[in-house]
C-alpha cells in the first residue's frame, strides 16, 4: 500500500519566527555576503535600507532591512498629487457625528457595489489618538471584490494588521508573498509597498492600522518559555520580486491625506533583501491558550496575541486579543465574560461561530465597540444560561472572536454612525437583567 506523503511542519515560501534577523535571494548570488553596501551590487542591483526604528533605538528594538532592488525607491515616485479614499479616516476624527456614547453593534457591513480594492474598500469605523503624535490606532472593516492591478500603495501612518473574515488575499509586497485566509492574520509594516490580490472571490474582514510603535509578542512572565503565541509560527516570506515595465501608480496614505504617482513599472522589484523589518502572517490556530483550570475567569490579557506597547508599561497603544476555541473547566464559576467597565476601549470582531457572552446579534462579520468606560458584559441570555447550567467540562468548538483594545478613546467615524447594519436596539440585549435581590441570602 502506498504511504500517504508526509507532511512537512516547514510552510513552503516563508522563514519562520518572530523579530529574526532574515536572509533570503530570488536570484542566487543576489545578497552581498559581510557587507551591506558593496562598491556595486550583483545584478546591478541597488542597495537600499528600509527603517522601522530610529537609528539609535535599543536593539531589542532597532528594526530594518536592508533591500536589493531594480531601482531604488526614489525612481518608484515622481511627483505626488492628492487623491481621495473617502471612507480611508485617520485619528484624529472628531466630531464627525452627533450620536450619543453608547455600547454600539453592527451587523456586518455591506459590500460596496462599486469596484473596491484593498485599499478603496476600507471603510474606518474608529479612530483613537492622533497620527501627528504616532499615539493611538484606527479601526476598520475592508471589503474588497476587486484585485489590484498594476496598483502599488504604501502606508506612512502606521503598521497594518490584517485580519480576514471571509474569503482570502494575497499580499504581494516588496519583500514577498503573503497569503492570508480566514484564521490566519499578516502584518504590512510602516512604508512597506504591495498590491493586494483577491484569492477566492470578495474579500472582508478587519483592520487595525496602529500609528504607534510596532506590535510585538507579549513577555509570557510565569507561563515560562512557551504556549500564547510562539515565535515559530509567525511566517515571513521568502524574497520575489516583480520586473514589470508596465504604467503604474502607487498611492500613499501620509499624515491621514492621500497621494498619488504614477510610474512606468512595478516598485515591487526587490531581488534580495537581509534584515528584521519585513512583513508576517500568523496562524491564530497556532495560539496555544492558558487559561483558568480551577475556577473563576481570568482578565482577557491571557489571550493576548500581540501587543504594541504605548511606553507606558502595561497600557498599550493596542492590544491584539483572540477567543479562540477552548476548553472551559472553571467550577463553581460564572464561567463567560463578567459584567465590566474598562479604561480601555474595546473594538470586537466575529471571524467565525458564536461568542460566549453574546449568543446572538454578534455574527461573523460584524463589529461591536464598548468605548472606554461604558459598562457591558454577558447578555440576558447568557447570563441566565452560564448562571444556571451544570458546569461540567465543555469545549468551546468552531468559534474565533478578536478585540483590538487601546488606551485611547475610539470616536466613530460618520460611515460607523449611518451604516445600515448598525443595531440600534444594541443594549435591549440587557433588558432582560431583573433584580434578582429579594434581602434575602
Ligand atoms: O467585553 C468583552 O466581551 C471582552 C472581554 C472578555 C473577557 O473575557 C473579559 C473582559 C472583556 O472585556
Ligand atoms: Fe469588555
Amino acid at each position: 500500500m502506498m504511504e500517504a506523503p508526509m507532511k512537512s511542519a516547514i510552510l513552503a515560501g516563508y522563514m519562520p519566527g518572530f523579530g529574526n534577523d532574515f536572509e533570503t535571494e530570488a536570484l542566487t548570488g543576489a545578497l552581498p555576503s559581510g557587507q551591506n553596501s558593496p562598491q556595486r551590487c550583483a545584478y546591478g542591483l541597488y542597495a537600499e535600507q528600509l527603517s522601522g526604528s530610529p537609528f539609535t533605538a535599543p536593539r531589542g528594538i532597532n528594526e530594518r532591512s536592508w533591500l536589493y532592488r531594480i531601482r531604488p525607491s526614489v525612481k518608484h515616485t515622481g511627483r505626488f498629487t492628492r487623491t481621495d479614499i473617502p471612507f480611508w479616516k485617520t485619528a484624529p476624527c472628531l466630531d464627525e457625528h452627533d450620536l450619543a456614547i453608547g455600547q454600539l453593534r453592527w451587523g456586518p457591513p455591506p459590500m460596496p457595489n462599486a469596484a473596491t480594492t484593498f485599499v478603496t474598500g476600507i471603510r474606518t469605523m474608529t479612530t483613537a489618538g492622533d497620527v501627528n503624535t504616532q499615539t493611538g490606532m484606527a479601526a476598520a472593516v475592508f471589503l474588497v471584490n476587486r484585485s489590484m492591478e498594476d496598483e502599488y500603495f504604501f502606508n506612512a501612518d502606521g503598521e497594518m494588521l490584517v485580519v480576514p473574515q471571509s474569503g482570502g488575499l494575497r499580499f504581494w509586497t516588496e519583500l514577498g508573498r503573503i497569503d492570508v485566509t480566514p484564521g490566519e492574520i499578516c502584518i504590512i509594516p510602516r512604508g512597506m509597498k504591495f498590491r493586494a490580490e483577491l484569492l477566492d472571490g470578495p474579500a472582508r474582514g478587519y483592520l487595525c492600522e496602529n500609528y504607534g510603535a510596532k506590535f510585538t509578542l507579549p513577555d509570557r512572565g510565569p507561563i515560562g518559555a512557551n504556549c500564547l503565541a510562539n515565535p515559530r509560527d509567525f511566517k515571513t516570506p521568502v524574497a520575489a520580486f516583480e520586473d514589470k515595465e508596465t504604467p503604474s501608480e502607487l498611492t500613499v496614505k501620509w499624515g491621514g491625506k492621500f497621494y498619488v504617482t504614477r510610474i512606468g513599472h512595478s516598485p515591487l522589484d526587490v531581488v534580495a533583501w537581509h534584515g528584521n523589518y519585513a512583513p508576517y502572517k500568523y496562524d491564530l490556530r497556532t495560539f496555544s491558550p492558558v487559561g483558568a483550570i480551577l475556577f473563576d475567569h481570568p482578565d482577557p490579557s491571557i489571550f493576548t496575541v500581540m501587543t504594541a506597547p504605548s511606553g507606558e508599561e502595561g497600557t498599550a497603544n493596542v492590544d491584539f486579543v483572540i477567543f479562540p476555541e477552548r476548553w472551559s473547566v472553571a467550577e463553581h464559576s460564572f464561567r463567560p465574560p463578567w459584567f465590566h467597565m474598562n479604561i480601555m476601549s474595546e473594538f470586537m470582531g466575529l471571524i467565525y461561530g458564536q461568542y460566549d457572552a453574546k449568543p446572538d446579534g454578534f455574527v461573523p462579520g460584524g463589529i461591536s465597540l464598548h468605548n472606554c468606560m461604558l459598562p457591558h458584559g454577558p447578555d440576558a441570555t447568557a447570563f441566565e444560561k452560564a448562571s444556571t447550567v451544570e458546569l461540567k467540562p465543555h469545549k468551546l468548538t468552531d468559534t474565533l472572536a478578536f478585540m483590538f483594545e487601546t488606551r485611547f478613546p475610539q470616536h466613530l467615524t460618520s460611515y460607523a454612525a449611518s451604516v445600515e447594519t448598525l443595531q440600534t436596539d444594541y443594549i435591549d440585549c440587557w433588558a432582560g437583567l431583573t433584580k434578582k435581590f429579594t434581602g434575602a441570602p
